[in-house]
């Protein structure tokens, strides 16, 4: 069966702008408009013109910017309102005048101050007017959701009449839910007499986190165009996001009847402008565009999106912009994916006890940092397999107190050559006091020739990973050592650099020749 198009009404640079903080300069919303337009939104709502001179200058140059989208602004039902956006939309390749007012018993009554019969007369005067300047014209029922269904199918009929094409039914305040909502929109469809003439729009806000789902009710009701912002931006809990709407009609055409135009290849990068435009941040597990959407760090679904990715994704993180889905390895990550991550990263293991040793110090790290990088993964194994070796000098424990005023000191266990032995030494740092209490045991001569710290990844959480060299008799040799705290780390890398002077002591080098990991 073929499907009907939905059409795609963004109102981000109007709806999205009156989030408090979200303002934006004329020239940030041509760059929004202009990729809405890439993203191939039908409807753009740039704006409302006679709201300030600085909103008319942006509306005018959106719909003189803009030739793949309609370009619409909104205006009360006075006009002035519409004189200004038609005047702003003279420019445009195909515009629209969105015309509104409010038709609820409260707003009729306290805010408006007009008897229904008035307000009737208003709506069609100010349509009459909007389509004197355009041919395309939007009429809204503010506050429909908490209207009389009665006056809404009186209203909507004379719209009509007097021109409009498009009529939208907006939850202004977030009242609705789903089954009612969509309800009342079939209702209003299959009661007014004249609706085959115009294309029913719903318009809802997410007070109740509702706003997706009772557009979709509507939808399934007969609406035919939906509006909605990027990333849900909007007055108070915002607008339907679009790109909730547009990959719910994608992902759900087996129960859907209708279609949009949207190249949702392009909803990612637009939804980073609008953050990065308005300064409103994406929270990281917001459907489709957060940074989590298509991210994975629990064993048992890396292993399930490893063997087969739709076991636990119903969208293709490709296809919303994302570069790809990821692997997080985390402390709830399992054997095959850390196998796989080793596997991309070139690192194959020689034998399964191996992989193990690697696993168990990998969840050791993951209890205490929150990611692990691709950095602390070859950390990571540079430490086991620096463990595997029948090494001289082995870590056991350490434990360092360093306080203003005092002297750090450190203690230190130490297996060597098959014994434990404890030690304890004071230096002019931590790091110092750590190395001359390992060099109790191991008496190595050895000169320190560079002691180097990085952060392997960014974060406070970070591995630091050290290196030191060693010198003896014309002989270098490097020690490496990862760890999230550093003096550990440091530690490490000191053992290391002695286990590589132990393991090659017999062979003998003319000049100074680096060895190590
Ligand atoms: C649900 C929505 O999102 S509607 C859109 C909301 N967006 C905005 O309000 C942003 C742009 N608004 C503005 O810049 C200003 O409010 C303006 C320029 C439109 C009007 O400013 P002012 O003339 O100072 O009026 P103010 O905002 O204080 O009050 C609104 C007036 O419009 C009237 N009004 C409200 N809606 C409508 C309407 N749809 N049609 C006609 N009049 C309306 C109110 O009753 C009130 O009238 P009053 O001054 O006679 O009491
Ligand atoms: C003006 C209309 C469409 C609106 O923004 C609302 O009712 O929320």
């Amino acid at each position: 069966m073929s499907k009907q198009p939905l059409i795609i009404f963004d109102t981000t640079l109007r709806d999205g702008e009156q989030s408090p903080g979200a303002s934006m300069t004329r020239d940030e919303k041509v760059r929004i408009a202009l990729m809405l337009e890439k993203l191939r939104v039908d409807v753009i709502e740039a704006g409302f013109a006679a709201a300030s001179p600085g909103d008319f200058e942006a509306v005018k140059a959106v719909a003189e910017s803009v030739t793949g989208s309609r370009v619409c602004s909104l205006a009360r039902a006075l006009d002035r309102d519409i004189e200004a956006a038609g005047e702003a939309l003279a420019g445009a390749a195909q515009g629209r005048i969105h015309t509104f007012i409010a038709t609820s018993p409260i707003h009729m009554q306290y805010k408006l101050q007009m008897s229904p019969e008035q307000v009737v007369e208003r709506a069609v005067a100010a349509v009459q007017k909007a389509r004197g300047l355009c041919d395309d014209v939007e009429f809204s029922c503010e506050d429909a959701g908490r209207s009389e269904l009665d006056f809404l199918c009186r209203i909507v009929e004379a719209a009509i009449e007097a021109g409009a094409s498009t009529i939208n039914i907006p939850d202004t305040v977030g009242y609705a839910l789903p089954v009612p909502f969509g309800e009342m929109v079939g209702e209003l469809i299959r009661r007014v007499p004249n609706s085959d003439k115009a294309v029913f729009s719903v318009h809802c806000h997410n007070d109740l986190g509702l706003a997706v789902a009772n557009s979709l009710a509507a939808v399934n009701a007969g609406a035919r165009q939906v509006e909605c912002t990027i990333n849900g931006l909007g007055e108070r809990a915002g607008n339907a996001s679009l790109e909730e709407i547009v990959m719910a009609v994608r992902t759900r055409q087996d129960i859907l009847d209708v279609e949009t135009r949207i190249d949702a290849t392009h909803i990612v990068p637009t939804s980073r402008l609008v953050s990065t435009v308005t300064g409103f941040p994406v929270q990281p597990n917001k459907a489709i565009v957060g940074k989590n959407a298509f991210a994975h760090e629990s064993g048992i679904h890396q292993d399930g999106v490893l063997k087969h990715r739709e076991t636990y994704e119903i969208m293709r993180a490709e296809d919303v912009g994302w570069h790809t889905n990821a692997i997080v390895l985390g402390k709830h990550s399992g054997r095959n994916a850390f196998r796989s991550r080793l596997d991309e990263l070139g690192i194959q293991f020689a034998s399964e006890a191996e992989l193990n040793d690697a696993f168990a110090l990998f969840k050791q790290l993951a209890d205490k940092k929150h990611e692990i990088y691709d950095e602390d993964l070859q950390a990571l194994v540079t430490d086991t397999r620096a463990a595997a070796r029948a090494e001289r000098f082995r870590l056991v424990a350490m434990e360092v107190t360093s306080k203003t005023g005092e002297t750090p000191l450190a203690r230190v266990v130490l297996g060597h050559d098959g014994e434990e032995r404890r030690v304890e030494a004071q230096g002019s740092g931590p790091v110092d006091a750590v190395f001359k209490a390992i060099e109790q045991i191991a008496d190595s001569q050895a000169e320190l020739e560079l002691y180097s710290v990085n952060a392997i990844t960014s974060g406070t959480d970070s591995q630091g990973e050290v290196t030191v060299r060693l010198q003896k008799g014309g002989r270098i040799v490097n020690g490496l050592g990862a760890d999230t705290d550093i003096v550990i780390a440091s530690a490490k890398a000191y053992i290391n650099a002695l286990n590589a002077l132990a393991s090659r002591g017999a062979r003998t080098h003319p000049q100074g020749v680096h060895e190590g990991p």
